[in-house]
């Protein structure tokens, strides 16, 4: 035997690593999908269960209370970290797909009729329909699974993309996710009208997530092919003991640091603004579901195109830390045009768009820059779960916002104040990108160099 031959494994074929993305690509898309199908549902909601503004904030936000109060986005970078990506995958990704079932059962006749656990729920906080606190407790445990998953995504892709096309791989990942929001938006104001009834929309996004349980499945099986040409010895395929000290050298990384209050910052600026602005468009612009529906899926699909182009770029030429200021930059702006004026919101959520795909694009590729790839999971669970802790109360905070500074019931709601607390992020997100940019001159860890060079 030639000991020159270098062993070619399935990571090697571009066809079989591409193929892998689209498989985890699905997973994700369900994920993303389910996570906004209900935010065009947010007056059918109020119709039909009473929720408020504020019931609808909480219905968004319980999404992160485990990640954020139980750490589960940690403790699941940890444990995957230590169990590996199949074991890990498959346990969160059952716990999304159970969390949506049991969402879209909340939702449903079936539980209103005095279904399993109605009386159950009628019995507990008087003050709350049974029907919220179903869907909230699905919705729980839908963020238990989701969040995690995610992470598993991510460490499957920095497994078959480092040191090749990484931030072109996160960044087409990033646009299947997006995908799947987009097609939430525009999916959802239509199967509310469906004969079979409005609760539809919630179920179509149920089977979605559990369809894609299936799908990893089937990557299981790559995954454990691959692994078993890499490391022949499968019974330490991944094993790795925790150490705390992984978690202190993190927060004594201010690279680290720094790139994780960007994340908490320029996301809570996103997602919660992104699950009202359905209702936002309605409401400052006079316009029917279906037609705000349409314009707050243009910012998922402009990032369909533009995360793989920055992320192509990034892997070319580099400046990963100077897209992720300008993409804070535009972001401020954005809000403080949907706070002040009436510009067409169809180019504002397009140029959205370009700013929520220069920032992923850069900042996820650069984490795998500043730590070992042995301990990302447990870097983006952290990241995840402090990134949840605005993602819970941003939402929420919005909700309350809006019932203090409007007139119950008289319409149309203003949104004013809320856009500004959403711009006030942008700007802190644009500081924490400037201490980066700084901070990486005196690192080494060459954020701004392309992604070959490290
Ligand atoms: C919501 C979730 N925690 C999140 O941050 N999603 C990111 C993608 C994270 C990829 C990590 N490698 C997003 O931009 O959707």
């Amino acid at each position: 035997m030639n000991t020159n031959t270098v062993k070619k494994s399935l990571k090697d074929s571009v066809i079989t690593r591409w193929a892998m993305l689209l498989l985890v690509g699905f997973v994700l898309a369900a994920n993303y999908y389910f996570y906004d199908a209900l935010s065009p549902l947010k007056s059918t909601l109020t119709k039909e269960f009473g929720f408020s503004n504020t019931d609808f904030g909480l219905f968004l936000s319980v999404y992160s209370i485990p990640n954020v109060f139980l750490l589960m986005a940690v403790f699941g970078g940890i444990i995957l970290d230590k169990l590996g990506i199949r074991r890990t995958g498959f346990m969160f990704v059952a716990f999304m797909a159970f969390g949506a079932l049991v969402t879209a059962y909340g939702a449903s006749d079936m539980y209103s009729n005095n279904g399993v656990g109605y009386a159950f729920m009628s019995s507990i906080f008087p003050g709350y329909s049974p029907e919220l606190k179903m869907m909230l407790l699905g919705r729980f445990l839908f963020g238990l699974g989701a969040e995690t998953s995610i992470v598993v995504i991510s460490k499957i892709i920095v497994k078959w993309f480092k040191g090749k096309e990484l931030a072109l791989a996160f960044g087409v990942k990033l646009g299947l996710a997006r995908i799947g929001s987009a097609l939430a938006f525009y999916l959802s104001p239509i199967l509310i009208k469906s004969e079979t009834g409005w609760t539809t929309a919630i179920w179509f996004a149920a089977f979605f997530v559990t369809s894609s349980l299936l799908v990893f499945i089937i990557y299981m099986m790559f995954d454990l092919k691959l692994d078993k040409q890499v490391k022949p010895d499968n019974s330490v395929s991944e094993s790795n003991e925790f150490h705390i000290s992984d978690i202190t050298d993190l927060l004594k990384n201010r690279s680290f640091i720094y790139v994780t209050l960007l994340c908490l910052t320029f996301y809570s600026a996103v997602f919660p603004f992104f699950s009202f602005s359905a209702d936002f468009f309605l409401n400052k612009f006079n316009l029917t579901l279906e037609q705000s529906g349409k314009i707050s899926l243009l910012m998922p699909l402009g990032t369909v195109i533009f995360t793989p182009l920055f992320g192509f770029l990034v892997d070319k030429y580099g400046k990963a830390a100077t897209l992720m200021i300008y993409g804070s930059l535009i972001l401020t702006m954005v809000h403080l045009a949907f706070a002040f004026t009436t510009l067409s919101p169809y180019v504002l959520m397009v140029v959205l768009g370009i700013a929520f795909s220069l920032v992923p694009a850069s900042m996820w590729p650069s984490v795998a820059k500043m730590v070992d790839e042995k301990r990302i999971g447990t870097a983006y669970g952290f990241m995840f779960s402090v990134q949840n802790l605005g993602l819970w109360a941003f939402p929420l905070l919005t909700g309350v916002i809006l019932d203090y500074t409007n007139v119950e019931g008289v319409k149309p709601i203003d949104y004013t104040y809320s856009m500004v607390m959403f711009a006030s992020l942008g700007i802190l997100g644009f500081i924490f990108a400037l201490l980066l940019k700084r901070e990486d001159k005196l690192s080494g860890y060459g954020l701004n160099l392309p992604s070959n060079s490290k």
